[in-house]
């Protein structure tokens, strides 16, 4: 599935956070979405998932325009924000939280699907999700991607926090969902990790793309050290 954002301008009151923002992510493919803290990044897939209302500008899926209709309506077209921070059910159990992942008049199996991409997950199916580790939740929510079979996914630093050895298995995962033919958007704090994955890059600083291309294209230009900070680069 085809995400274009096209001329977004987002805004919270009297801070604007998105100006005049034009993106693609092509179908199937994989875009990083970096910039420095307060860049916009998380406004922008709020924008793209309809969370946030922009002030002007257009989404397109698949090139029809979606910017009126609601977040539920694009999850139920192929669309999955997996957001900031742990989005489970914290007093349901893992099993249930999968339930809720599927999508409705989709009768394959989320459960077995979630666990084919996190096998740990399948170890705790009785358990309350809050009650799981953190990097354990990160993976509920995150499955969440999979489970429904979305052909557009946008991930919102999924890898915040974890072990390293979870951030791997997060890797892992999405490296499946692009295996599947999915279209990526995704924004991560392990910059060199995003970048192997990615087919596009976008840099936004200050609510503007300062940079939109081939990962290739960074090297040799002083963009990294510019607006991300040096030690970010091989993070
Ligand atoms: N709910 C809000 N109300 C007012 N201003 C906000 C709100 N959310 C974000 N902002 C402002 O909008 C700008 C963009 O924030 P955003 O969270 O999109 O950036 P980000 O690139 O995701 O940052 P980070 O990497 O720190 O998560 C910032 O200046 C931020 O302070």
């Amino acid at each position: 599935m085809r995400l274009e954002l096209s001329g977004i301008t987002t805004a919270y009151g009297n801070t604007v956070a998105l100006r005049d923002v034009d993106l693609v992510v092509p179908s199937g493919r994989v875009v990083a979405l970096l910039g420095p803290n307060g860049a916009g990044k998380t406004t922008l897939l709020s924008t793209a998932s309809g969370l946030l209302t922009p002030r002007s500008g257009q989404v397109y899926l698949d090139r029809a325009e979606v910017t009126g209709r609601s977040p539920d309506w694009r999850v139920r077209h192929g669309m999955c924000h997996i957001t900031e921070g742990r989005s489970v059910f914290p007093g349901m159990t893992v099993r249930d939280n999968l339930r809720l992942f599927q999508r409705p008049g989709d009768d394959s199996d989320a459960i077995e699907r979630a666990i084919s991409a996190f096998p740990r997950l399948g170890q705790r199916l009785n358990q309350i999700a809050g009650t799981m580790s953190g990097g354990e939740q990160q993976m509920l929510a995150t499955s969440r991607a999979y489970a429904q079979k979305a052909p557009l996914v946008l991930l919102d630093e999924v890898s915040m926090g974890l072990a390293p050895v979870i951030v791997d298995e997060i890797f892992h995962f999405l490296k499946m969902l692009v295996a599947e033919g999915t279209s990526l958007l995704i924004v991560e704090q392990y910059v060199a990790r995003a970048l192997a994955l990615a087919d596009y890059v976008y840099l936004l600083a200050k609510g503007r793309v300062m940079f939109a291309g081939d990962p290739s294209e960074l090297q040799g230009t002083d963009i990294f050290e510019r607006y991300l900070g040096e030690e970010m680069v091989g993070a």
